[in-house]
């Protein structure tokens, strides 16, 4: 009965199972008349690769929904327990002492076609780092120690050195677990090179059975071989293009590992990047170019990453199928042919190998060379208004050209030793190679066939020697190849030098007792900075090589956070070196204080130091000895001598390093800006610059998502493209967007005049409003009822300013004066009501002084006058006479 037909659980099974008999048997029938064998190599490759293509595929979604749907419940994990640890206040202040590190994932939108993904961050574990540095710092102490004299070490050393740091950036940066999604793509890339090894040998087969049909004119076996030829083509493509695809992917996982891994311990809070500039190297050729940190990230880590993934192309690739033909040839050609190619191949390598010009010493010293010249031209860019006016073009020309040239140099020296290496490389690769193959290829045939009577027929005989030739062709193919990886082993090991050499120095500077230069044996044992000791006395200072100085090479100075205002007390200003205390110094015991509300004016004469207190309070150059006490690093808003403005909207000029959501989070709006602006007298600038090339940016994708879109005169187009939910809240993706005046996009340095960018900078600190604020010559373009207005809105803000200047007119505006001498001393004052009237009364007096002296020139210039007219005036005779009497007199 149908009904119970249906019940039957057996009955869609039976139903399913008959379809798919149907379907093979169907399929089987169509391959037999072609006259195919659907068990033949070529048909099951052709399914196999379809079949594995479509599971790759399927499994790569899957996983995609998993990550998705494990994102999801996490963020409404998070929301629902709110953990005061993993909020944004959450930060680390452990080991890394007053650094703070946020540990929460970060969730960023990228856009995408039409649309913005959201991405998650997740948070850097900086441990790891502090763990990857004792093991730099090992390999560079053995690699010192062994470079002593006396030490020298054995070639096995140095060549091993390459491997070393191979393997060291490999484990802890490319591949830093088993278990690794770069182990997964490497694995996968060795299958495939091994599946095209065995196509190459399916094919050469394949290859000498056409050539047999078609000499026993087999033509119904000629078309079959024919049609498996194309069939076999198609899986042969796929690996082809999944080994390039898989070379490529690889090569970008290594380069975005090592680029995260850079990019995290050279910009962090600990300013590597700036104190870069200030490491040495005992060993020369350890020493990084701080010119040229910019191209080794930037293009010597991608040229790593490409160099070492095409390596196991061009170097696995060669090694596989020599090893797969030698096996296969064995049996055709014997074993002691195969060992005399092989043992041909091993002896011209050596040959080659000796013959070879040191490539790696060239590509470095080419890279070098490139550096340079790339970083003049940017010069040129970056400073093409100052050259203008110096009419430099023709100087800057004759550099630029000079600098080009030492390149072209070095590229002809390497082109010109590269041609007789090329020479003799290609002789033996290309044309005794062949050569010996064909022999090698022939042997089997010419005596088999005259001394045993084996292979008389001559369609095998050809079959055989064709097969043979190809496999002993590729075999010599794939010896030169691996010759030729040689040459891409010693690029790969010039490069893997240029990245070590930048992560070792990265992890010099990125080490917390960082020591500008000076090693821990210079320093006091255990070196730690910031930690209390006994003052060095002044006398010691000035004197420079007591044994005081010997003793405390280190880093000595204290430095207390927290504290309400600024301290310094008997602190020296020296510049950082590998010298440590006994180098320049600059300015002897520095000692003052001030508390909160008061404000401190700096003078000093060029070059005296006064920029140096400033990298000192800020940690950019060290405290020797001595105390320095100020707020926490986040409570003071340093203001440097040159303005420094970003690629950005005009509004991002202002609340820098802020980003937009973060202003919109504090409670700012455009308004409070706009307003910022007219105080310090910019408000015309809004109208100029409002909404020029705008282009909207992740910003404005922030602004709408947190939900406060009604800032100032913004307005939106209703037209909602998308919307996308995030963290609960619905973000809604607008196809327009209008600008609002804030929302300009300009080059703002070169575009803004001296005076204006002072006055950003300005409205920049009323915004921050930090604890203390410490600048660097801010008022130097302003003028004087302009640096009035300015200082007085400070002041009217109650706010705690340090300010370096050279104009005595500021002094009103301070309640303290530290005046720099040039013999290194400092004199601390108070500015009273007494010392201003003192000031004034000078002031008047110089001004006085200097209109009697003006008065006093313009005489002597009337005297002068007068003088030449008497001498030009024609006297008569007596006259002239008693003029010669009195000028006589
Ligand atoms: N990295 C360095 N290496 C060597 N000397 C340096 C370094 N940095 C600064 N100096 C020197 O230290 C001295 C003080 O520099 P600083 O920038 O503090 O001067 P300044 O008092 O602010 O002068 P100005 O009023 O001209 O800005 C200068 O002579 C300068 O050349």
């Amino acid at each position: 009965m149908p009904t119970l037909s249906i019940l039957n659980p057996y009955y869609i099974d039976i139903k399913k199972r008959k379809i798919l008999l149907h379907l093979t048997r169907a399929y089987t029938n169509l391959l037999r008349r072609f006259g195919l064998n659907i068990y033949s190599k070529p048909i099951v490759l052709l399914v196999s690769a379809l079949f594995s293509s479509a599971s790759i595929f399927s499994c790569y979604q899957i996983i995609r929904i998993i990550f998705r749907l494990q994102g999801f419940l996490r963020r409404r994990q998070r929301k629902n327990n709110h953990n005061p640890l993993e909020s944004s206040e959450s930060l680390r202040a452990d080991f890394y002492g007053k650094e703070r590190y946020h540990r929460r994932q970060r969730v960023i939108f990228v856009p995408y076609k039409n649309r913005h993904l959201e991405v998650c961050l997740n948070p850097t574990n900086y441990d790891r780092y502090e763990h990857d540095r004792l093991i730099f710092k090992k390999f560079m102490k053995e690699h010192e120690s062994i470079s002593e004299p006396g030490k020298r070490p054995s070639s096995l050393m140095i060549e091993s050195k390459f491997l070393t740091k191979l393997y060291i950036i490999w484990k802890h940066i490319l591949v830093p677990e088993v278990f690794h999604k770069n182990t997964y793509l490497l694995l996968t890339h060795i299958a495939f090179l091994i599946t095209r090894t065995w196509m190459t040998l399916l094919v050469t087969k394949l290859d000498g059975q056409i050539m047999k049909d078609l000499i026993g004119f087999k033509i119904k076996l000629f078309f079959r071989d024919i049609l498996y030829w194309f069939l076999f083509a198609i899986p042969a493509s796929y690996v082809n293009a999944a080994i390039k695809y898989l070379t490529k992917r690889l090569a970008l996982n290594f380069r975005t590992n090592l680029v995260r891994y850079c990019h995290d311990i050279y910009v962090n809070p600990r300013v590597a990047y700036y104190k870069l500039q200030y490491n040495y190297n005992k060993l020369p050729e350890y020493e990084l170019s701080y010119k040229t940190v910019d191209q080794n990230i930037v293009e010597d880590i991608s040229k790593f990453s490409n160099s070492l993934t095409s390596l196991f192309s061009s170097l696995g690739k060669p090694a596989i199928d020599l090893v797969f033909f030698a096996i296969y040839l064995r049996d055709n050609i014997g074993t002691p042919s195969i060992i005399a190619i092989l043992a041909n191949y091993l002896i011209t390598g050596l040959l080659l190998k000796q013959k070879s010009p040191n490539f790696n010493r060239m590509w470095k010293k080419r890279t070098q060379l490139e550096g340079i010249y790339y970083n003049y031209n940017l010069n040129l860019v970056t400073n093409a208004e100052e050259i203008s006016f110096y009419k430099g073009v023709r100087f800057e020309k004759s550099k630029v050209l000079g600098i080009f040239r030492d390149l072209s140099d070095q590229i002809k020296l390497e082109i010109s030793q590269r041609f007789g290496y090329q020479l003799f490389e290609d002789y033996v690769l290309k044309s005794v190679w062949p050569a010996l193959g064909y022999f090698f290829a022939g042997l089997p045939i010419l005596f088999s066939s005259e001394k045993n009577g084996y292979l008389t027929d001559s369609t095998s005989n050809m079959k055989s020697f064709i097969v043979n030739k190809r496999l002993i062709l590729s075999m010599a193919d794939a010896g030169s190849r691996l010759m030729y990886s040689v040459k891409d082993i010693s690029g790969l090991s010039g490069v893997t030098d240029i990245v070590f050499t930048l992560l070792v120095n990265l992890h010099q500077v990125h080490d917390v007792h960082f020591q500008y230069g000076l090693t821990n044996s210079q320093g006091n044992g255990f070196t730690s900075n910031y930690k209390i000791h006994s003052y060095v006395s002044q006398s010691q200072l000035a004197n420079g090589n007591t044994e005081a100085n010997t003793a405390n090479n280190g880093i000595n100075g204290t430095i207390q956070y927290s504290y309400p205002g600024l301290r310094m007390e008997k602190s020296p200003v020296i510049i950082p070196s590998p010298a440590g205390i006994k180098g320049r110094l600059l300015l002897n015991n520095i000692t003052f204080n001030i508390s909160k509300g008061q404000n401190l004016l700096i003078l000093g004469k060029n070059g005296v130091g006064k920029t140096a207190i400033i990298r000192i309070i800020s940690e950019l150059w060290p405290l020797y000895s001595g105390l320095l006490s100020k707020p926490d690093s986040n409570d003071i808003y340093y203001v440097s001598q040159r303005p420094y403005f970003i690629d950005g909207t005009f509004r991002d000029q202002i609340i820098y390093p802020l980003n937009y959501s973060q202003m919109l989070r504090k409670g700012y709006t455009d308004d409070v800006l706009i307003g910022y602006l007219n105080e310090v007298g910019l408000g015309y600038l809004l109208e100029r610059f409002g909404s020029l090339d705008f282009k909207p940016g992740l910003s404005d994708l922030n602004n709408v998502a947190s939900g406060n879109s009604n800032s100032g005169n913004r307005q939106q187009d209703p037209d909602v493209i998308e919307e996308i939910a995030i963290n609960g809240k619905v973000v809604q993706v607008h196809d327009s967007y209008v600008p609002g005046p804030l929302d300009g996009r300009k080059t703002w340095f070169s575009l803004l005049s001296g005076g204006e960018r002072q006055k950003l900078i300005f409205a920049r600190i009323i915004f921050h409003h930090k604890q203390l604020i410490v600048m660097d010559e801010p008022t130097s373009a302003v003028s004087y009822d302009y640096e009035e207005s300015l200082f007085s809105s400070l002041e009217g803000r109650k706010l705690t300013f340090i300010t370096i200047s050279n104009r005595r007119s500021l002094l009103k505006h301070h309640n303290f004066l530290l005046e720099l001498q040039q013999d290194g001393h400092a004199k601390f004052s108070k500015i009273d009501e007494e010392y201003l009237k003192h000031f004034e009364n000078t002031q008047s007096e110089i001004k006085y002084l200097e209109a009697e002296l003006r008065n006093m020139d313009k005489l002597k210039k009337r005297e002068i006058e007068l003088q030449k007219l008497l001498d030009g005036y024609e006297w008569p005779q007596e006259e002239k006479s008693s003029k010669q009497i009195v000028s006589n007199c």
